[in-house]
């Protein structure tokens, strides 16, 4: 290969597929790299799939770095697809030579925190997908799970109503919105076939458990430093699941201020020392005037775990959750973002998950 060539090839590294997240040179995905004499470049690049909604940017991002080589006088570019054999090594690359398994269990360094409440309507996936976005936002690599059955809030929160994962072969692709990887159960529901989240309530137990097990087995988040998972207010089947094949998953318990949400609040947490949990701690929402304090303090105390911080009625960040733009990042300043942000912070200083190396050194 000449130099040039190698030039345009080492250049093409720094297009990344933005799906997958890694440089289209990693990914197979550049088949071919030649220069002529007269400086033209023709390089050929296959796409993991046809119709890959990436396409056009991979197209736009391989042109510019490709002319952005000095030498490089003009590029002819061919696109092309991958053969399912190739498409299957991809993916048996991209899992570390792995068969199918939960990457996400005792021996990962991934944290994983899973988010409950006693009740309905308390902020949970308000402030779960605030979360994400903040620790993102610190440069942390983020995946978040919408396990919540009832509301599949989390992709309107993000911006992402509508969206779809794209698959690769039995792989799934989860669209990333502020730098957060998310999917959601309300992704893989079919509108034409009458499926929308009132017809995922009548889900149950095993196909919920399956669907957990296949979120966290098949969908591609790549390594990750926090993966959240929002799950349904009360101690439900997926609460039970999530426990079983997340025994290692710290709990996060949001509640409102009042003493009644507080109550349940508690039963939800101390479901996760059934399974074998930890409770991380407790965030108190819509503190304030409207509704008082002490919910917090009082689930914290019952449930011996830190009170993380108390988040404010805050009308931007309901309009933020309205809008798909996240407060953390489109009023960063709003007393409620403040107190989410320093909740970020704080799990961001943490390091990695070391839970399969305990020193038998308790923290307190
Ligand atoms: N601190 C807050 N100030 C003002 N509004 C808030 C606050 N937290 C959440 N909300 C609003 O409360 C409503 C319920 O929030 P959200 O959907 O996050 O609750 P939830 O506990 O996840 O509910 P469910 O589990 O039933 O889906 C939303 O309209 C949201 O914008």
């Amino acid at each position: 290969m000449s130099d040039l060539a190698e030039r345009v090839t080492a250049a093409l590294a720094s297009v990344i597929d933005p799906e997958i997240r890694r440089p289209i040179s990693e990914l197979d995905m550049v088949e071919s790299v030649s220069v002529d004499a007269s400086g033209l470049a023709s390089v050929a690049i296959r796409l993991t799939i046809v119709g890959c909604p990436a396409a056009d940017r991979i197209e736009r991002d391989v042109r510019a770095a490709v002319t952005g080589v000095p030498g490089v006088m003009g590029v002819d570019l061919a696109v092309g697809v991958m053969s399912p054999e190739q498409r299957q090594a991809l993916t048996d690359r991209l899992r570390g030579g792995r068969a199918r398994a939960m990457p996400f269990g005792p021996d990962s360094l991934t944290r994983v925190y899973a988010v409950t409440s006693g009740k309905g309507g308390v902020g949970k996936s308000t402030i779960t997908a605030n979360l994400a976005v903040a620790l993102a936002a610190r440069g942390l690599r983020v995946g978040l799970v919408d396990a919540d059955v009832h509301g599949f809030s989390i992709p309107g929160l993000l911006g992402l109503a509508g969206a779809r994962p794209t698959r690769v072969g039995e792989m799934i692709l989860p669209p990333v919105a502020f730098g957060v990887k998310t999917v959601s159960i309300g992704m893989f529901l079919d509108p034409d076939r009458g499926q929308g989240p009132s017809s995922a309530v009548a889900w149950r137990g095993p196909m919920l458990h399956r669907t957990i097990q296949q979120f966290l087995t098949d969908v591609y988040f790549g390594d990750l430093d926090v993966l959240l998972l929002d799950l349904p207010p009360g101690t439900g089947d997926i609460a039970i699941s999530v426990g079983q094949l997340l025994p290692n998953a710290e709990v996060i318990v949001v509640t409102t201020p009042q003493a009644a949400a507080a109550e349940v609040a508690v039963r939800s947490g101390a479901l996760a020392a059934q399974t074998g949990q930890k409770v991380y701690g407790v965030i108190e929402n819509m503190s304030g005037e409207l509704f008082g304090t002490g919910g917090g303090a009082r689930v914290a105390e019952a449930l011996a775990a830190p009170l993380l911080g108390a988040v404010p009625v805050s009308v931007p960040l309901r309009v933020g959750g309205d809008e798909g733009s996240p407060v953390v990042v489109s009023r960063p300043e709003d007393p409620a973002a403040t107190v989410i942000r320093d909740i970020a912070g704080a799990m961001a200083s943490r390091p990695r998950n070391l839970s399969g190396l305990r020193l038998g050194v308790s923290p307190s």
